[in-house]
């Protein structure tokens, strides 16, 4: 208790927000820190389960909550009906198991008494036990039968319901944490089932207060006693269940034991081999935890819940024994009306008692949750994309016939939502494409080409509130006005960032253009054209082939020897295909051919799309890029731009940023400056490379 103990001081000062330091308190816990608002901290709410906020928050949230039950009810009326039904039987469990035994020892008793036992009496209430277990066995097995099928009808209501809100949203949007949706599919379940089994438990404690106080061994003031011991418990309790915090570890030597066991990793295995820094790890865990001492590194909830005085559990002790001073004075000033097995009932009821409250408080301060959960699960379908979607159809009026797309860059400066970086990522560009030019963009890492393009395809805008500034034009309009879906299928992007989906290849390629999916001859041509037609052949399944499809296979407590059949069956499951990082990024150009064939392309962005092809892949994949793109406007972004630039209108060299220089290669080279010294470099490596080999 010590080491928690040194380590559990409230420290109220020290914040990390140091814009909010009176909202909340912090508390150091063992290697912990936890963060609460304050007003559930302080005065009276501390010692309340259930804060008046909470309530006033549920009660806010019961239109949310009418539409969650009719939303379940409508998946099938029927089971769900007869859920809730169930759980309120069970809740009438406790009081038939009192009601039989009180009568089974009564009988029993008036037998020892009289010298000759009730045989007729005992076997009803024999009969009557069994029932009681007969019924309690029955719900149960229709418990475990219904609910698996409707919680699989409810989990998968409301993924596909998460799976919409989340398709939806633009990518600023899905990266700002603060829109991520925190509850899952599962939650709605848990909701449904905390909800009915609140009602459950509190129709279960007003059966047994009722059935308790109309009792001969029982009546009102023995009930009230039985609940003041579980009240007491109840309000002193200290969680953080149920509770709004936050907790982190800011200790060093915590947070370095914590990476350094990541590093045991399949993930890190290579490196950590090739490195030979097995020893090394060992030595700095060893360390860590030395430098960590006894500082405690139990989870935080357990920790806070750590009573750090035995006063309250000595006080809970001696109110518990309110129910045996009830039977013990009756027993000496009623001796009369009192007997061995009017105790036994008593204590029967007050443990009964005991148990139901604590249920019932446990399940009714879940309703709190239940409900945030609700609300959280509707929030996800109103989360607004920080990208506005416009109005203008694309493309606009008058500009039907052309087939590129005219962009204009004014004065854009643009920085990433939570960037931490001191400079923006674009500062003060302006630039303008004219329709149907090839633009090639160059420069140093990290000086801005890929936010270019973000930019101009309308992934990213330049938002004031994070210092953007200036426009970007299409076609003459901004091109905040057109509507989103439209510019969409206008333009086909090819960069490092697309990844191959865990579907079929045919289908990774074919959704490049969803309404011809199964059209196998324009997937074929497109998959030749990205240069992964050979690819197709060579593989078993061609098409068909999925490659990481999401894992459903495993194995668990395989011994080697014992269970080599089974080992082997699950190493086939979870054998997937794999090809090269190169085959990936064939694959993904593929799918940009087949959205050239949707005809309504008018822009093309290409950002480094073949770092990992070989020379002749790389070439060949520019070559049929620009071919099938001839007339529209077409940019690409690349370091190795060398057989690009004969062809290009337009060269944008970028720096930290700004736009350094731009114009033709020819304009470029002869300014001699940032541009060309790019350019001499890779020529340099060229030429010194050929000399070496002749
Ligand atoms: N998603 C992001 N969030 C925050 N900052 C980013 C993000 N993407 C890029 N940046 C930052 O913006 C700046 C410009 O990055 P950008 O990707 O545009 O450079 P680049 O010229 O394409 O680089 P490279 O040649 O390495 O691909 C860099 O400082 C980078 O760190």
């Amino acid at each position: 208790m010590g080491a928690i103990a040194e380590t559990l001081k409230q420290d109220p000062k020290s914040s990390p927000d140091d814009a909010e330091p009176d909202s909340y308190t912090s508390l150091h816990l063992g290697v912990w820190r936890v963060l609460l608002p304050k007003d559930t901290t302080s005065g009276f709410r501390r010692w309340n389960m259930f804060p008046m906020e909470k309530w006033n928050s549920v009660v806010k949230a019961y239109p949310l909550v009418l539409r969650f039950l009719r939303e379940i009810y409508e998946l099938d009326p029927m089971l769900v009906i007869f859920v809730v039904l169930l759980k309120l039987c069970e809740g009438m469990e406790s009081v038939l198991t009192l009601w039989v035994s009180g009568k089974l020892l009564q009988i029993i008793e008036i037998g020892l008494k009289e010298g000759r036992p009730d045989v007729n009496a005992i076997s009803q209430a024999l009969i009557a036990r069994l029932l009681c277990v007969t019924f309690t066995a029955t719900t149960k097995w229709a418990r475990e039968f219904i609910y698996p099928i409707v919680e699989s009808r409810v989990t998968l209501h409301y993924e596909d319901h998460l799976l919409r809100a989340n398709l939806r949203l633009d990518i600023p949007t899905s990266s700002d944490s603060a829109n991520k949706t925190q509850a899952s599919e599962y939650d709605a379940w848990y909701a449904f089932e905390g909800l009915v089994e609140a009602a459950q438990q509190i129709f279960g404690l007003f059966s047994q207060l009722v059935f308790i106080s109309q009792q001969r061994s029982g009546g009102a003031l023995f009930t009230v006693l039985a609940l003041i011991k579980p009240v007491f418990v109840l309000a002193i309790q200290k969680t953080l269940w149920m509770k709004p915090h936050i907790a982190y570890s800011e200790n060093a030597s915590y947070l370095r034991l914590r990476n350094l066991q990541t590093m045991a990793a399949t993930s890190y295995r290579g490196d950590v081999i090739s490195g030979n820094i097995a020893g090394w790890i060992t030595a700095e865990y060893q360390h860590a935890r030395d430098a960590l001492g006894s500082l405690s590194s139990r989870d935080v909830w357990a920790l806070y819940g750590t009573e750090q005085q035995p006063g309250r559990k000595i006080a809970a002790g001696w109110i518990g024994e309110l129910p045996t001073l009830y039977w013990a004075l009756n027993a000496m000033f009623r001796p009369d009306k009192f007997s061995m097995t009017s105790i036994a009932i008593l204590q029967q009821y007050s443990a009964s008692l005991n148990y139901s409250l604590q249920s019932l408080f446990w399940d009714v301060s879940k309703v709190g949750k239940c409900v945030t959960d609700i609300r959280i699960l509707y929030e996800a379908e109103n989360v607004r994309n920080k990208i506005a979607d416009g109005e203008v159809v694309y493309p606009r009026s008058g500009y039907e016939d052309k087939k590129g797309m005219e962009i204009e860059l004014r004065n854009v400066s643009f920085s990433y939502p939570g960037e931490k970086s001191k400079e923006s990522a674009l500062r003060d560009v302006s630039f303008r494409i004219p329709a149907g030019s090839l633009v090639v963009i160059v420069g140093a890492n990290g000086s801005g080409k890929s936010s270019l393009i973000k930019l101009i395809t309308r992934i990213y805008e330049p938002d004031p509130e994070t210092g953007g500034a200036g426009q970007v034009l299409v076609d003459g309009l901004p091109i905040g006005s057109y509507r989103l879906s439209d510019l969409r299928q206008a333009q086909a992007t090819l960069t490092q960032e697309h990844k191959l989906y865990p579907l079929s290849l045919g289908e990774n390629i074919g959704l490049g253009y969803a309404e011809r999916l199964r059209d196998e001859e324009m997937i074929k041509q497109a998959a030749k054209d990205g240069g992964a037609g050979a690819l197709l052949e060579k593989l078993t399944d061609g098409m068909g082939t999925v490659l990481q499809p999401v894992p459903t296979a495993y194995g668990y407590q395989l011994d080697d020897e014992k269970h080599k059949g089974l080992k082997g069956v699950l190493s086939k499951l979870e054998k997937t295909a794999e090809v090269s990082g190169g085959e990936k990024q064939r694959l993904v150009a593929a799918r940009t051919f087949m959205r050239f064939r949707t005809g309504k392309i008018k822009l093309l962005c290409v950002d480094e799309p073949s770092s990992a092809l070989d020379p002749t892949g790389e070439f060949e994949l520019f070559e049929r890029l620009r071919e099938t793109g001839a007339g529209k406007t077409m940019i690409f972004v690349t370091h190795r731009f060398g057989h690009l630039t004969k062809y290009a209108d337009v060269i944008i060299c970028m720096k930290e940023g700004r736009i350094a220089e731009s114009g033709t290669h020819k304009d470029l080279m002869a300014l001699n400056g940032e541009y060309a010294g790019l350019y001499n470099v890779q020529a340099q490596a060229f030429s010194e490379a050929s000399r070496e080999t002749r």
